[in-house]
């Protein structure tokens, strides 16, 4: 951000410095432009990017209990498409563009509704429309929301400047970074980047990027599978890695090698069409691995308790707002890690219950 004012603005404000005040161009004012047009702008379609959209800024968010919905509508046709998506972000207007089931290749701009539009005369296609559709009463005098996606309050803080209690998309992020700090702080960093790059190879939902430098916790405290595969493999004895190394070589269906040593393990059939199921992969060290990530995650937040975050929030006042988010935020991801330890707690504590029975866990493998 700050080269793109260095070489879009400050040319300006050094080709005038009579006209325009450089204390209204400095990188501050340029950031804070910049954030209030990025929260109400709107991305078009692959054609136009991203532009600004008249009265559909005009909403608050709510989540999950929008009173107003915005459709896509071209004048030729019978049918509707939701702009919003399940996780997406209602930001995305293209949206409309690849659901049109007729040509998912469409590229229309509804917000040209103009037949004359560049892109859509460019191209002979109807022009799509946005409808904003009220689908909740709403008294007279009632503030009218939409919902801008499901999103958590590090995604809203980030891009739009609140957060919301109580948001049941909230997640807190464990970045890798983390977890090798906690593999380094018990093996070899050699060791942690040798198992980096097996986990890396099996790559268990096929979902992962290669890149992917985080794993989300659920606003219920579970963990992403990729999390437990990673701590898994981290933990796995030597021959049992070298096991897994060798079959990842010779195999079609990458993971299904995790799967079949899973299998041999707990003694259960595996199958082609088989999945991975967390459960399996909670040993009492995987467990107390996700605990010590709890901690190290915790430590991010310095040397205030929660208790004494929650006091802070409660003394806030409204006009502190960056001080009430950002205090909000803090409060919502430290209770996703408390139950974050809960869960990891009673996965421990139901691992020890099978080993002191001697019982195998006779956990299924999930089928697709
Ligand atoms: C698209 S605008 C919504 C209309 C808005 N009130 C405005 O100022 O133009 C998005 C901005 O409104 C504010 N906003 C939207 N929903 C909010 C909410 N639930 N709580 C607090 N601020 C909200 C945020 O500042 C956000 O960046």
């Amino acid at each position: 951000m700050y080269e793109d004012w260095k070489e879009n603005i400050l040319p300006l404000v050094y080709l005038a410095p009579q006209s325009l005040n450089p204390s209204s161009f400095s990188v501050k004012e340029y950031f804070a432009a910049r954030s209030l047009i990025a929260s109400r702008s709107f991305q078009i379609d692959e054609y136009h990017g991203f532009g600004m959209v008249p009265l559909a800024d005009l909403f608050n968010h709510k989540t999950g209990a929008e009173d107003v919905h915005f459709t896509s509508v071209s004048p030729n046709q019978e049918y509707e498409d939701d702009v919003d998506s399940e996780n997406g972000d209602n930001n995305e207007l293209s949206k409309i563009s690849s659901h049109d089931k007729r040509d998912s290749t469409c590229e229309n701009s509804y917000i040209h509704s103009d037949s004359e539009s560049d892109y859509s005369s460019v191209t002979g296609e109807d022009p799509m429309m946005l409808q904003m559709i009220m689908v909740r009463e709403v008294k007279s005098g009632d503030e009218v929301f939409n919902t801008y996606g499901s999103l958590g309050n590090a995604a809203l803080l980030h891009r739009y400047g609140f957060t919301e209690a109580n948001n049941p998309f909230d997640i807190v992020n464990i970045d890798l970074e983390l977890v090798l700090k906690w593999g380094c702080s018990l093996f070899s960093s050699r060791y942690c980047r040798a198992r980096l790059s097996l986990w890396r190879r099996i790559n268990i939902s096929g979902s992962v990027s290669e890149n992917s430098e985080y794993f989300e916790v659920s606003s219920d405290g579970e963990p992403e599978l990729e999390l437990l595969t990673l701590l898994y493999i981290m933990l796995l004895p030597d021959d049992t890695c070298h096991k897994l190394d060798i079959s990842i070589c010779t195999a079609d269906k990458v993971s299904a090698n995790i799967g079949m040593i899973l299998a041999e393990k707990h003694d259960i059939t595996w199958s082609t069409s088989s999945e991975i199921s967390k459960d399996l992969l909670l040993t009492e060290k995987v467990c107390r691995a996700l605990l010590a990530l709890a901690d190290i995650r915790e430590s991010c937040y310095g040397s205030k308790s929660i208790d004494e975050d929650v006091e802070a929030l409660e003394r806030c006042c409204m006009t502190e707002r960056k001080l009430y988010h950002s205090l909000m935020l803090r409060i919502s991801e430290r209770r996703i890690l408390e139950k974050f330890r809960t869960y990891a707690t009673a996965g421990a504590q139901s691992q020890t219950f099978q080993d002191a029975n001697g019982t195998s866990t006779k956990k299924r493998l999930k089928k697709h």
